[in-house]
């Protein structure tokens, strides 16, 4: 004979929790963003990767854009290049760009890759150079009002997304390094170097708009955005596309091309832009299936849009 404690229940209550949420998202697109300061450990990346597969096995369409700001850092030291940021972003000398493309296109990718297909044949590598993904001209920072000319680093002309869409309708997970090709046709001829290096944050916002996604999700290693950073670690829950709008010029580097970038996704048809915290294990579903939801959203002004809550 054999007996059993009814410990089932609450396990019971959080799956009926998600059935809203289910019904509401299936089929919808949503674009993660998997920051280099979140992939900290070797569990987390995991429990990333089991919920992006959940995602998909679930009936949503996940595309995963990831960072590794860090690894491309330590990998320019190894070589004894020192790493250099204005305005938020990398100074890229061609030679820093051939690390660049390195360490995102062979080494996180790869990584994320093989991940995800530990749960089946899943999860295709991309970079922003193929089949026409992302396109980019010479980006110039501007500090304090000035143009800086900051290297190989790019600003996204022009988004095909066909190849993207195609692997969703086959169920598979786009993984996607952010590297774009130069549209300056000569540039773009000399190969290797007619390359740029775009900020994961703005190329995973500009990929969201294009696919016309219902989510952009950025995971990063803070729980949202501090209302006042570094002074309180107040955590603001909800904004609106104008309120952001005002705070984005008090904002410090990190967060820029974040708070940019969800900016931009919610003007540009997102339904919604939330930026959470990637050092919670199973930090997506949460945010996607449970009712409390975590970290910053950020919704488009006129809220009319029905999911936006
Ligand atoms: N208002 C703010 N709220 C939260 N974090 C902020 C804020 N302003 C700047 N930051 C910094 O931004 C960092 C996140 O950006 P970043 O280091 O580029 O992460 P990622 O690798 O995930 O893209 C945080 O760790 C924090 O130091
Ligand atoms: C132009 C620029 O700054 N590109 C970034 C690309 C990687 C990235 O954005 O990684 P995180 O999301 O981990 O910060 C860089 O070279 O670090």
């Amino acid at each position: 004979m054999s007996t059993r404690k009814h410990t089932a229940l609450p396990k019971a209550r959080t799956l009926i929790e998600a059935l809203p949420w289910l019904t509401r998202h299936h089929g919808k697109t949503v674009v993660i963003k998997f920051g280099g300061n979140a992939m900290i450990d070797e569990e987390l990346k995991r429990a990333f990767a089991q919920d992006v597969v959940f995602l998909r096995h679930a009936g949503l369409r996940p595309v995963v854009v990831h960072g590794g700001g860090p690894q491309i850092s330590a990998q320019l030291d190894l070589l004894g290049l020192e790493s250099e940021f204005k305005g938020g972003l990398r100074v890229t000398t061609p030679e820093a760009m051939n690390v660049v493309r390195m360490v995102l296109a062979g080494q996180v990718q790869r990584e994320l890759v093989g991940l995800l297909n530990e749960h089946g044949p899943l999860a295709i590598g991309m970079t922003g150079e193929d089949a026409h993904l992302m396109a980019a001209t010479k980006h110039y920072a501007d500090i304090d009002g000035e143009r800086v000319d900051i290297g190989r680093v790019g600003e996204i002309t022009a988004i095909d997304p066909g190849a993207v869409q195609a692997l969703l309708d086959d169920g598979r997970i786009p993984v996607i390094s952010s590297i774009a090709r130069s549209s300056d046709a000569e540039d773009a001829a000399s190969g290797g170097s007619g390359v740029f290096n775009v900020n994961a944050d703005t190329a995973a916002a500009a990929l969201a708009a294009a696919l016309g996604a219902e989510t952009l999700m950025v995971l990063t290693d803070v729980e949202g955005l501090y209302e006042d950073w570094p002074d309180s670690d107040e955590v603001i829950s909800r904004l609106t596309a104008s309120e952001l709008e005002k705070l984005l010029p008090d904002l410090a580097s990190g967060m820029v091309p974040k708070m940019r970038g969800c900016l931009h996704a919610v003007r540009n048809g997102v339904h919604t832009a939330r930026v959470i915290d990637g050092r919670v294990q199973h930090s997506i579903l949460l945010e996607i299936f449970t009712d409390e939801g975590i970290g910053t959203m950020v919704v488009p002004d006129a809220n009319t849009i029905e999911g936006a809550t």
